[in-house]
């Protein structure tokens, strides 16, 4: 029986090629990706080797978001005192408690609890008999008892060093429980900090002065929101390039394809287009040649140490997903030019510099950059100092000469904050805090509502059709597991999802999408839904006839105070709701493609996710070979729909061809890894 574990208690064992082939059955799909599918110690007989869940215990309840773990009534005998006296008779009535226990049940108590500690102890009371007995074992069941057992224990692990992260840490979710034991501490290690707050200050001193931001004019206010690129031919830009740009504002829209076809240069080309779309080069007097200069810097800088994910392709996804973000909820009307330029330029230098390592690595490794920022938000402090120096080395470079010294502080106060912000031990504070502040939207600042939306930008790939997310996801693993190469070279501890022989990159994934992104964009289009609403609207009418003096007299803005800015402090209302009803039939009709793609990539995970275990579990070749999946066609709502009277119009603007000698924006080099 290929499901059963036999009596002598071992699965299966898999044949070599079967445990080469589950470094990474995930991504056997694309062609050519054989070059990281290597082959390191085999670590089978660890407890890493054990899948963390199953289709059973995890996948059914990860999907149904954990509510499968109702505390579940168990009554727990314990003996009376320590040393009890009675221990014998104690142990050998939970021996026969034990014979209760119904291995096949995935309903079970809280592993944090007492009640769990107890049914694990019972199950696995009850596994060891079975097979003293010879009885077989549904693999099934096996597994997700195991896993069930790691976890417990694992929280008392946790409990016991002081880092219970439901009881102490009030930032992670408390739900973590369906959570496998290796992504839970992914989770724990990486997206929370209980040091959170730093930037913060509440109550007191938030600043009483409002400051004048911009008014949108009614006339603009949609027409901003479906503003298409500039249609006017370009000659620094070749038309193929030209013609891809053209779906920037889509959801759809196909980065590496951007990379292909532009040689490398996706980076330059969004960073160039989004600011001749918002009239940011005219408005803070930016010359082509010194924006070009400054693109190759940041290209270099992101080419510096070969990351697969880490690279230039990265920040031009995240700056084009922050444009979608800003034209489809009807911020791009809410935000002031130089709010706006400070968040495309947060999006393109996040990253810049990055060592394909994270945060934790620099610090177990006592790294210099760890060293220079004392452990704290290492890499994004470096992104962000880069950027700058960048900036100030001379060479013609310098995309800010021209700004005013208060522009200046204004833009780098503003990117500093958000930059540091898309640290990911940050993550869920940063979601819980706007989900409290969004109780009182007309207090929340909206720097915040920055930092949100380049946070979001920067992780949304899960939420774009499959074969980007899959590509990116490919990506990111590949980055992960040399991280791990070094960490076992170092002899240091694998951080999590850094074992290429071991990592269950698809089960990783559904906890990813579901504990991570999910919860990120909810909040997000939460937070869209809310400011661009009638309660705002109200209370902005109510504080403008209160306080037209106090608003009339503000003026210049400390660092501290660009911070502070409330989404209520405008100076006039009444443009900005009078095309209410439009803007949110924009809004949710993207909200609707975001979380239709995010299903449709889950359900794909979570077939993946069943081929994983099988591997793992099952022995059988026939398994083995049928690694990869076919995925589900994309459903179709994500796709615009198709252009009216059949016609491209984008091909009609396209000029016949480029016979120019005005320099074009591209650059001999090819200058990023695809
Ligand atoms: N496990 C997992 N982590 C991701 C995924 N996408 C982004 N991340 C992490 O989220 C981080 C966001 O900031 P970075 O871009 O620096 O690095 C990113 C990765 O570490 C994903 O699909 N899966
Ligand atoms: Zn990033």
């Amino acid at each position: 029986m290929k499901d059963q574990v036999s009596a002598a208690g071992s699965i299966p064992r898999r044949s070599r090629r079967q445990r080469k082939r589950s470094n990474l059955t995930a991504f056997s799909e694309p062609p050519g990706s054989s070059h990281y599918r290597r082959n390191g110690p085999c670590s089978t007989s660890s407890s890493k080797g054990v899948p963390n869940t199953g289709p059973i215990f995890s996948h059914q309840i990860l999907v149904n978001g954990g509510q499968n773990v109702n505390p579940v009534e168990t009554k727990v005998d314990l003996p009376n005192g320590y040393p009890p006296h009675n221990l014998r008779s104690w142990q050998e009535a939970r021996m026969r408690k034990a014979e209760e226990a119904d291995l096949s049940d995935t309903v079970l108590p809280d592993p944090a609890s007492l009640p769990g500690l107890d049914s694990a102890s019972l199950r696995l009371r009850k596994l060891l008999n079975n097979l003293k007995r010879g009885s077989e074992i549904p693999t099934d069941a096996l597994r997700h008892n195991l896993e069930y057992a790691i976890s417990v224990m694992e929280m008392n692990i946790l409990k016991n060093t002081g880092s219970d992260v439901t009881a102490s840490d009030d930032e992670m979710p408390t739900n973590l429980s369906p959570v496998p034991p290796e992504i839970k501490s992914w989770l724990v290690q990486t997206f929370s900090n209980s040091k959170i707050g730093t930037h913060s200050k509440k109550g007191k001193d938030r600043r009483s002065l409002r400051s004048v931001v911009h008014v949108v004019r009614a006339s603009l206010f949609v027409d901003r929101m479906i503003r298409k690129s500039p249609s006017d031919r370009n000659n620094d830009i070749p038309p193929q390039v030209q013609m891809h740009l053209k779906n920037l504002d889509k959801w759809t829209f196909d980065i590496f394809e951007l990379e292909e076809i532009s040689n490398g240069n996706s980076l330059k080309y969004v960073f160039y287009q989004l600011l001749v779309k918002f009239e940011l080069m005219k408005k803070f007097k930016i010359s082509v040649s010194t924006l070009l200069a400054y693109c190759d810097k940041l290209q270099r800088g992101y080419n510096k140490h070969n990351n697969r994910y880490h690279n230039p392709i990265h920040a031009a996804d995240v700056a084009q997903t922050l444009n979608i973000l800003l034209m489809k909820s009807g911020f791009v009307n809410w935000f002031s030019d130089l709010e706006i330029f400070s968040m495309i330029m947060a999006a393109i230098i996040h990253d810049v510099e990055h060592t394909g390592t994270t945060n934790n690595f620099h610090i177990n490794t006592r790294s210099p950059l760890a060293q220079l920022y004392n452990d704290k938000s290492v890499l994004e402090n470096h992104h962000i100092s880069t950027a700058f120096r960048m900036l100030n080395e001379g060479e013609g470079c310098d995309i800010l000469r021209n700004f005013s010294s208060e522009d200046y502080q204004e833009c780098r106060a503003l990117m500093v904050e958000m930059v540091l912000a898309t640290d990911m031990n940050q993550h869920f504070g940063q979601i819980k805090r706007m989900n409290q502040a969004l109780k009182k939207p007309e207090n929340l600042e909206k720097s915040k509502a920055m930092c949100l939306m380049i946070h979001t930008a920067d992780i949304n790939h899960p939420t774009k059709p499959w074969p980007l997310h899959y590509k990116w996801t490919e990506r990111l693993v590949v980055e992960f597991f040399e991280q791990g190469d070094k960490e076992r070279e170092l002899q240091l501890q694998l951080s999590p999802l850094c074992d290429r022989n071991s990592t269950m990159v698809a089960q990783s994934q559904i906890s990813f999408i579901d504990y991570v992104i999910k919860p990120t964009f909810n909040v997000l289009f939460d937070l869209f839904t809310k400011v661009n609403g009638r309660e705002m609207r109200d209370v902005i009418v109510s504080m403008n006839q209160q306080n037209k003096e106090e608003t009339q007299n503000s003026s210049g803005s400390t660092a501290n105070d660009v911070l502070k800015r409330r989404f209520c402090d405008v100076t006039s209302v009444s443009s900005t709701f009078e095309n209410a009803e439009q803007v949110m039939g924009i809004l949710n009709e993207n909200k609707d493609t975001c979380f239709l793609c995010m299903d449709h990539n889950l359900k794909q995970w979570t077939k993946k996710n069943e081929i994983e275990i099988a591997n793992m579990f099952l022995g059988d070749d026939a398994f083995t070979e049928a690694a990869a999946i076919v995925p589900d066609p994309l459903p179709a709502a994500i796709y615009d729909p198709p252009p009216q009277n059949g016609t491209n119009k984008g091909n009609e603007n396209l000029p016949k061809s480029n016979t120019t000698t005005k320099r074009t924006l591209d650059s001999p080099k090819k200058s990023g890894p695809s």
